[in-house]
């Protein structure tokens, strides 16, 4: 993967100061700002490669569009509901987060919230109530069994509680593992003395506690969100409070934070945090690192870790991927140059040959796009942007993968119904060309440098002709290859030492000729 340039970084929140250090021990220019508004921040952000932030800063469609040079977006931590994803795959931009940095931190609090709702540990409770329960016994119903919720089922048990919980991806018997019974949440909710929350903040779990819900549980079950909020419907949450249907409520995120609407966090039966499941010494010094190195391993090519919408990228972080690429890039934009129609793509099928590219089809399908969108009027589009690029100009991408003795690429594009093919591979470390709209080269074409193709009967004075015009412009004729193709019309490829200034004069000697650089 070629390093992706990233020269400035803003840290728009308080991260760990270990990022800054990282950063810029790996010559990375590092500004670090508090609490910036959203002005500030679009006003600043375009001079910037890369944002790290935290939860605070709501990096929304207008932040990312106003980064004319971003490329990176940094969590320092786990969700990224503060990011516009979509907006920053559609320009191009990795979002990456620290998914595990602050796991332990976030259950620890989940704990103390359980330990304290039982026996009311906070100053203005502990007045109005004495009498608390016992943990032990008593059941836990844990919805989402990702990284948190296992770490709180782990330590929960330790208090002798039975965990019970729901998770549409985690298996079954992996949660059975760490001791964690999965069932539905219809069979869930009767059987809960505590419930805690562990899932992303997305449709399917808005609301995932509500009226209903509530309605559904033990009188006087008590609940934890340390997640996001509005996983549990915060009017429902009151409503169930306020008639005893739920005992009381340790909330440490809230739908609006921090929350303007008083009524929960001033409820007699809540213990409330302004979001501080991340706050400890230790999560913020793991992120802070991780991010850091994160970056700097994205910059200098060597890994791609934590990108939440760059999975095609991070599968070409394999040695050898990085030609395979660049080869992928060059056929897009030798098809693009050499079809005779100018008419946008209607179809693109990508199909890679041989065993060692089974797992190559996404990245050299998403290359073959970005040398075919080239000319799009935006900013380049990337390995990240590139297929959501396609499928918003009404391009239909389909890969395929066939068992071939030989790896290949096979790029075949449709446009008004006529189909253009290339076929290509990396042979000796380079990409090159073997076959283009049905003529097949003697000689492979290397894709690389000044590129010059041109389609033409076969005659030693044409080729005479064509050398005479580049000799007129002052071009040097670097590299020749001809296709096999007896008498007919074939295709052509001269490397040239730069570009024709103004190929109307070969065009009038040839039937198609396209010029590039790769
Ligand atoms: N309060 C704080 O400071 C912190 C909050 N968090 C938040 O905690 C939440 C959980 O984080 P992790 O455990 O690291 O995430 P994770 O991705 O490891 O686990 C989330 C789990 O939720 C499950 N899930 C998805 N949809 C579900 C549904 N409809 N019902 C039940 N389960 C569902 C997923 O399958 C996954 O196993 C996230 O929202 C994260 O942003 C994370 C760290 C700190
Ligand atoms: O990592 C997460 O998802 C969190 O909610 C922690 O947020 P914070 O980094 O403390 O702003």
């Amino acid at each position: 993967m070629a390093p992706v340039s990233v020269k400035r970084v803003l840290i728009s929140e308080s991260v760990d100061p270990c990022c800054k250090t990282i950063l810029q021990e790996n010559g990375i220019e590092v500004t670090q700002k508090q609490q910036m508004t959203k002005e500030e921040l679009i006003a600043e952000i375009q001079n910037y490669d890369g944002l790290v932030v935290r939860s605070a800063t709501k990096v929304t469609a207008d932040v990312v569009n106003a980064g004319s040079n971003l490329k990176i977006i940094g969590r320092a931590g786990t969700g990224v509901d503060n990011v516009d994803v979509d907006a920053a795959t559609k320009r191009g931009i990795i979002v990456m987060n620290t998914p595990s940095g602050n796991t332990i931190s976030a259950a620890e609090l989940t704990c103390a919230l359980l330990m304290s709702l039982s026996r009311w540990l906070s100053a203005l409770l502990m007045i109005l109530q004495f009498m608390g329960a016992e943990l032990y016994g008593k059941v836990l119903g844990i919805v989402g069994l990702g990284r948190i919720g296992k770490e709180v089922a782990t330590r929960m048990q330790s208090f002798g509680m039975k965990t019970i919980g729901y998770d549409p991806i985690t298996p079954p018997e992996v949660s059975a593992s760490w001791g964690v019974e999965q069932m539905s949440l219809e069979e869930l909710w009767p059987q809960c003395d505590y419930i805690t929350v562990h899932t992303p903040l997305m449709p399917s779990t808005t609301g995932l506690l509500n009226d209903t819900s509530f309605a559904k549980c033990k009188k006087g079950v008590k609940v934890v969100n340390c997640a996001r909020g509005g996983i549990i419907d915060e009017a429902a949450l009151l409503r169930a409070l306020e008639s005893g249907q739920c005992g009381g409520a340790g909330l440490d995120v809230f739908v609006e934070e921090p929350p303007k609407d008083r009524a929960l966090v001033n409820h007699p039966n809540v213990i409330s945090c302004p979001h501080l499941g991340a706050s400890t010494k230790e999560a913020q010094a793991r992120c802070g690192k991780e991010i850091a190195l994160q970056i700097v391993d994205m910059a200098t090519g060597k890994a791609l870790v934590g990108a939440v919408n760059a999975q095609v990228l991070v599968s070409s972080f394999s040695p050898d991927s990085h030609q395979w690429i660049l080869l992928g890039e060059s056929m897009g934009r030798v098809l693009k140059a050499c079809t005779a129609s100018k008419e946008p793509f209607s179809q693109v099928h990508v199909t890679s040959l041989g065993e060692s590219l089974k797992k190559s089809t996404g990245f050299l399908s998403s290359a073959a796009v970005v040398g075919l969108l080239t000319e799009v009027p935006q900013k380049g589009p990337n390995l990240v942007n590139a297929l959501p690029l396609a499928a918003e100009t009404g391009i239909t991408v389909q890969t395929d993968h066939k068992d071939n003795e030989r790896e290949a690429c096979v790029l075949e594009v449709s446009v008004n119904g006529r189909s253009y093919k290339a076929v290509g591979l990396v042979q000796a470390g380079l990409p090159v060309l073997l076959e283009l709209n049905g003529s097949v080269f003697r000689q492979p074409v290397p894709l690389t440098g000044h590129l010059l193709f041109f389609k033409a009967t076969n005659s030693t004075e044409l080729l005479l002709s064509v050398t005479g015009v580049l000799a007129a412009a002052g071009v040097e004729l670097q590299s020749f290859s001809a296709s096999t193709g007896g008498g007919g019309e074939q295709w052509y490829c001269m490397g040239i030492s730069s570009l024709l200034g103004d190929i109307g004069a070969l065009k009038s000697l040839v039937k198609e000729a396209a010029q590039l650089t790769v």
